[in-house]
């Protein structure tokens, strides 16, 4: 078999210990499980300047490829083009995009350097799966270098309406440099038709399979793949880490109260604020549920050098501070809030004994927790889960969850008071569906689901030579 060269930012190294926040490193590193290869990205360290070849640790069957950036390669690439421009539109949030040219020129020299660094390991037959938005024109770079390798892009985040993508300066150098790879993936339907749409709109064509694209030249097969859990060995570690001396001492401070549970990165896109808004409203609106609740929000902080997560972190402290205050008393605080990471084993345990999780992003990709929380429930006695209609999850958990508008702060409160109420029967009738959905969709399937998509791809006879814009901006 071929060897499979993962290529990502960030590369989740054993050997660093700390859990990490972030679901396309839990999902890559579950993949990689089950077939050799290398996995190339940014060891995480700035140095300058940076070697111009890769580090290579082996570890078992995976051999881990990394790279450090420099000190302009962080700010312009990371903090700038990928999480300040592409992170806010691709999330629907044009208004938050803060463009500026040296910043996609940072980008789209990271973007080379890895495609060079990448070049010094490849072999003619190696199979490549690019990761996420901040390696939008990977398969560009690596093309003009000579490779006809079968090369697939899988996007983790959303992927929004033409119209939108337009917003992005130069998008036809990022989003249109996409049709460069032979298969790129999306999260849902909706992410993979507005990315079809887009190439329509630019001259592309579609095939009679209705999944290959001919874009000016170039052929592009389109899919939606979820991604997934390893769902029952989450489950079993949930059964574990629920007989933890970690659990009976959170399950003593709760006393008689149920737990409500939020884990998201401190991220504009997750809706802490307005989840904070519904909370608020449900205590106000059932003072008989006061003194009865605890809300646990877990919030490890993310992307704390830019403005705008600055800006949150400010915010969701202020609004946490402001209900506790209001709400709570010498014996009760309303909202315990977090900024550590704990490990997916001890978030399994909280899981299992939280009543409700709130998974409401005003957008996201998938959303991992949702399906985290619903693996990690008792049968016999599971929790509800509220979910945003705009989280990725949505399409798999829609028969089980109790889903819901994030803009709507009374809809939310109420399905705060619904799901603390439902009746065990429904929970259970609800938890067994998801869970279905869940063992239907394994981490295996989606790993295995996008391999084969790439494998039955055409092979490219030649490799392009020139980096030419694909349709006028
Ligand atoms: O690497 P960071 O900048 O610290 O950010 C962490 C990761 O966040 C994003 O995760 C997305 O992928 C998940 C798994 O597919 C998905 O469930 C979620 O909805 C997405 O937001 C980001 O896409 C990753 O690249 C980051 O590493
Ligand atoms: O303290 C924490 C918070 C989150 N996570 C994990 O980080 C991932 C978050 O993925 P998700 O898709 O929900 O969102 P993302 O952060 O990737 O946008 C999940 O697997 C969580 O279990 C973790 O291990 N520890």
């Amino acid at each position: 078999m071929s060897r499979l060269i993962v290529v990502s930012n960030r590369v989740a190294m054993p050997s660093r210990g700390k859990p990490q926040a972030g679901g396309l490193a839990v999902a890559v590193n579950a993949a990689l499980k089950h077939r050799s290869g290398i996995w190339f990205g940014w060891s995480g360290n700035v140095v300058d300047p940076p070697d111009s070849r890769p580090r290579l640790l082996t570890r078992g069957e995976i051999t881990y490829a990394v790279t450090d950036l420099s000190t302009a390669d962080l700010q312009e690439y990371y903090s700038g083009f990928a999480n300040r421009v592409l992170w806010p539109i691709l999330h629907y949030r044009v208004d938050l995009a803060e463009f500026t040219r040296s910043d996609l020129s940072g980008y789209i020299r990271v973007n080379e350097t890895f495609a060079n660094q990448i070049s010094t390991i490849l072999e003619p037959d190696d199979v490549i799966w690019v990761h996420d938005y901040h390696l939008m024109p990977l398969a560009r770079y690596l093309r003009a270098r000579g490779h006809t390798n079968k090369i697939g892009f899988f996007l983790h985040i959303p992927l929004p309406p033409p119209d939108i993508l337009r917003a992005l300066p130069h998008h036809a150098e990022i989003v249109g440099a996409m049709a460069d790879y032979d298969v790129v993936g999306f999260q849902t339907e909706n992410d993979r038709d507005n990315f079809a749409r887009y190439l329509m709109v630019n001259g592309g064509t579609v095939s009679p399979d209705g999944n290959t694209y001919d874009v000016h030249g170039r052929s592009v097969s389109l899919g939606a793949f979820p991604v997934a859990i390893d769902t029952a060995s989450y489950a079993k570690t949930a059964r574990r880490a629920s007989r933890s001396q970690f659990i009976s001492t959170m399950k003593g401070s709760l006393g008689q109260s149920q737990l409500i549970m939020g884990v998201d990165r401190l991220d504009y896109s997750k809706g802490i604020g307005n989840r904070l808004d519904a909370f608020e409203t449900f205590l106000e609106d059932n003072s008989d549920w006061l003194g009865r609740v605890s809300y646990l929000q877990i919030t490890p902080k993310s992307r704390s050098d830019i403005p705008e997560y600055i800006e949150m972190d400010r915010m969701v402290s202020t609004r946490v501070g402001q209900i506790n205050g209001t709400y709570g008393n010498v014996s009760w605080t309303p909202i315990r809030y977090i900024n550590q990471t704990y490990s997916r084993t001890a978030l399994a345990g909280l899981y299992r004994l939280a009543r409700v999780a709130l998974v409401t992003p005003l957008r996201d990709g998938m959303n991992l927790v949702a399906k985290e929380f619903v693996a990690a429930q008792d049968p016999e006695d599971p929790g509800a889960l509220v979910l945003s209609h705009f989280a990725g999850a949505v399409s798999e958990l829609r028969d089980g969850a109790l889903v819901v508008n994030p803009h709507e702060t009374e809809g939310m409160a109420a399905a705060i008071r619904r799901a603390l109420e439902m009746p065990l029967e429904e929970r259970k009738v609800r938890h067994a569906r998801m869970m279905r959905a869940l063992l239907a969709n394994n981490i295996d399937c989606w790993a295995k689901s996008f391999l084969k998509a790439l494998e039955d791809a055409r092979p490219r006879a030649t490799p392009v030579n020139n980096i030419r814009t694909l349709f006028a901006l």
